[in-house]
């Protein structure tokens, strides 16, 4: 299918040929040809994406104009000046000129009331089958009236320019919420485009009093909802993949006052060293048809993949639609959360692996959102670094932390939902001494706390943080859940992690003046 005058109203003067809504076959078979993948044993396609394999978060900006400049949090959001953009919009029509492209017209939100619609131009056919899997397809009715309210357009061959554009690099991505256009360039890292989406949602929900969160979602047998916030690789994906409990989403939603809902239609896990024995459900579906392989390295002879090999890149990911997985909610959305779980990866091995968060708490570790980062791969470098990201999210936060934290405090106080703070980081030591928790031992801890077991428990108040850490939990050895128990020398876990709280409360100073008291009073140490 293709239209002549679907970027006429941009001002692209010639249009290439446009493939309007391709579907998964036609786009599979069109990246295959343009050489853009390859297909893995089993079916899914393989792609690289060269110099870029995360996210470029310092590349982002926002048109700073009548609409952004009271709205947006600008402490966080690098602004971009409208002329800069019109000079960056005028270089990406250019580009756009005679080429050939992939549009998708999609949905971000599966609550019919809340979602919005967006129309992706791609110039990558995986990119659009990407995008495909990870958004929410309209039915064909609704292609046929589809009205596109944003657009985004990616075009990894286009090079910012520093001095023309207002960037840093010719890497770019430049929100405009007026014109509601999204621009990225210069990289081809897939999940750019989802984000960028989401950081739409995060814009437009709070104005509705819903909130946009950074979480993955499932459903235990009798509906109850269970959110888990978290970074990036601190289990999200990983964990909400349970056979147990339906999977919503494993990335974005949205909380309602009546409920929860998902703002994509698929997931796009790690693969990196993905253990079919831990991970099953997640590792199925890199044998099947339709999944895009990012970044993972595959035998060109026998076409079987190598999870283990980072050499492309320690972020390797897979995409695919939520229905790959065998126990989900199809129409993605849910009742609302009955448990609040917030994820983190310490490296530094201090955090119990789980405790249970007072409201106060909760708010306070959820402006924080806290995880940590292990040592890079400078031999002898063994100390790993702490990063908070509030909201556990803060680049996608168009908004002031505090919109966000007053949606959160309305949620529990209306739903009187149980918070918990889960580490899936390390045990036994820091990073370099301890080990990483294994899968298994979460999961346990997870089950436990959902299925309500953990509430009969007893507990014992952290020391330096004030959470309540049971002191057993069904089917777990007692050591572990106290982390100064598992290090070699207890002294040495008191100074780290006196060394984290005060980490914390450095951190937390600049949200001081916009929390209630009872929050600045769940610090660590208060
Ligand atoms: N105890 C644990 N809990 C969750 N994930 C773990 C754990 N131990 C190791 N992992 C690994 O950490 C990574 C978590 O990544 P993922 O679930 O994709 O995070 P997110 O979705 O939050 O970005 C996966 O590669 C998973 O295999
Ligand atoms: C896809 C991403 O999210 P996450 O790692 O949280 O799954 C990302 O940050 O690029
Ligand atoms: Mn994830």
């Amino acid at each position: 299918m293709t239209s002549e005058h679907m970027l006429a109203p941009f001002g692209v003067k010639t249009a290439g040929l446009l493939h309007h809504n391709l579907k998964e076959a036609a786009l599979y078979q069109q990246a295959i040809e343009r050489g853009e993948g390859e297909i893995a044993e089993g079916g899914p396609l393989v792609v690289k994406t060269g110099l870029h394999t995360g996210r470029s978060a310092k590349d982002k900006f926002t048109v700073r104009d009548d609409t952004s400049e009271d709205t947006l949090w600008w402490d966080n959001n690098a602004e971009m000046s409208p002329g800069n953009f019109e000079a960056l919009w005028s270089d990406f029509r250019e580009h756009l000129e005679g080429r050939e492209l992939f549009v998708q017209d999609l949905f971000g939100g599966a609550d019919p009331q809340n979602r919005i619609a967006v129309r992706v131009i791609n110039e990558l056919a995986w990119h659009n089958l990407f995008i495909r899997h990870l958004l929410r397809r309209p039915s064909d009715e609704e292609l046929e009236r589809f009205d596109p309210e944003y657009t985004i357009i990616n075009l990894p061959s286009f090079k910012a320019d520093p001095a023309r554009h207002g960037v840093r690099s010719d890497t770019v991505i430049a929100v405009n919420f007026t014109k509601k256009l999204i621009l990225i360039g210069g990289t081809a890292y897939a999940g750019e485009t989802k984000k960028s989406v989401f950081t739409l949602l995060n814009y437009v929900l709070p104005e509705r009093g819903i909130m946009p969160m950074h979480c993955s979602v499932n459903v235990g047998s009798d509906g109850d909802a269970a959110v888990f916030f978290g970074l990036s690789g601190t289990g999200k994906t990983t964990l909400s993949a349970d056979p147990n409990r339906q999977l919503v989403g494993d990335d974005e939603h949205g909380w309602t006052k009546d409920g929860l809902f998902n703002f994509e239609g698929g997931c796009y896990a790690k693969m990196i060293r993905l253990s079919a024995k831990a991970e099953p459900e997640i590792h199925a579906t890199t044998k099947k048809w339709g999944t895009v392989l990012e970044n993972v390295v595959m035998d060109p002879e026998t076409r079987e993949l190598d999870l283990d090999d980072d050499t492309l890149a320690e972020n390797s990911r897979g995409a695919y639609p939520i229905h790959y997985i065998p126990n989900i909610v199809e129409d993605g959305q849910c009742g609302p959360a009955r448990n609040v779980v917030m994820l983190t990866c310490d490296a530094f091995g201090v955090m119990p692996p789980i405790a249970k968060l007072s409201t106060p708490q909760a708010m306070y570790h959820f402006l924080s959102g806290y995880t940590a980062k292990v040592a890079g791969t400078e031999r002898g470098v063994t100390e790993p670094t702490a990063t908070f990201s509030t909201c556990f999210g803060a680049p996608f936060m168009p908004r002031h932390p505090s919109v966000y934290g007053e949606l959160l405090r309305r949620r529990l106080e209306e739903t009187g939902a149980t918070c918990w703070l889960v580490n899936t980081g390390w045990t036994g030591g820091a990073y370099g001494a301890g080990e990483r928790m294994p899968i298994a031992a979460t999961r346990a801890l997870l089950n436990a706390a959902l299925d309500g077991s953990l509430n009969t428990e007893r507990y014992r108040e952290d020391e330096n943080f004030g959470f309540l850490v049971p002191m057993e939990a069904p089917g777990i050895e007692t050591d572990i859940l106290n982390p100064r128990s598992t290090w070699a020398d207890p002294a040495a876990y008191d100074q780290q992690a006196r060394k984290l709280a005060e980490m914390f409360r450095r951190n937390f100073e600049k949200f001081e003046a916009h929390v209630a008291e009872d929050v600045r009073k769940a610090a660590p140490g208060s």
